[in-house]
């Protein structure tokens, strides 16, 4: 369904992770770890298209993402690191104005009833402007509880800002959308109520070229002279 080829991706000087290739089945919640500046959040934008590889592709559906385009878009609910709450709407018009931008029918008792769920129906009219970061969290990812027809979910730190019944939702919400045949891939480090056989885990970190330790770039530039002199 969801395949990654070959990708290498650099950022300024560095190679962040090179050859990087795994295959995703329905119905798995795809972990991204590793340490901080690692390129978690870049591997999840090159998966969305918003930034392109150096080399490799991603393919959905067996057809290659930029060239798939729109076909590919709508069929992925992406939640980055900025909610992208307009804060001079309220919390109900940023929903539906989220779901119109992601092409989602969504009729404003769908939209009450997802803020319901992100524990928001108190501040349904309410300026955006005047939320606290985790109510304004909820508010993006109210858009979840409308996307559970969109079979892939990327979701860049999703739990972040949300408190301990924000968390317990939003888990189980996951849960059920792999348990039904959904993909989700993020970066988090909260626990996810799926099976084992369902989780899969990336580290860029393991793709990353190996860095040489001083001693052993010296015995290779070692190595190297010598062959040199060996063929004068
Ligand atoms: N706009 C940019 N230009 C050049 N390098 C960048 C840019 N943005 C990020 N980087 C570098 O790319 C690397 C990967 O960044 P990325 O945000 O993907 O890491 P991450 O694993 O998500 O980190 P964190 O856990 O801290 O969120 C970092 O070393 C970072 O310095």
């Amino acid at each position: 369904m969801l395949e990654v080829r070959a990708l290498t991706c650099e950022r300024g000087e560095r190679t962040l992770f090179q050859g990087l290739s795994f295959a995703v089945e329905p119905g798995t919640l795809v972990r991204i770890a590793g340490s901080n500046g690692a390129g978690k959040t870049t591997l999840l934008r090159l998966m969305t298209g918003l930034m392109r590889p150096v080399e490799g592709d991603v393919y959905w559906r067996g057809t290659p993402i930029l060239k798939a385009a729109q076909d590919y878009w709508r069929e992925l609910c992406y939640i980055g690191h900025r909610n992208g709450v307009k804060d001079d709407l309220s919390v109900i018009e940023n929903v539906l104005v989220n779901a119109r931008v992601a092409s989602l029918s969504a009729t404003e008792a769908e939209a009450l009833e997802a803020l319901d769920a992100v524990g928001l129906t108190d501040f349904v009219d309410s300026p955006a402007g005047q939320l606290s970061q985790g109510q304004r969290r909820r508010v993006a990812l109210a858009r979840l509880w409308l996307s559970r027809s969109v079979p892939l979910w990327i979701l860049d730190e999703p739990f972040t800002a949300l408190d301990v019944r924000g968390v317990a939702r939003l888990a189980k919400l996951i849960g059920e959308h792999v348990a039904e045949g959904g993909i989700v891939m993020l970066v988090t480090h909260q626990e996810v109520p799926v099976e084992k056989a369902r989780l899969m885990v990336i580290e860029p970190e393991n793709w990353s070229p190996k860095k040489r330790s001083a001693v052993e770039k010296a015995l290779d530039d070692a190595a190297a002279l010598e062959a040199e002199n060996a063929q004068n």
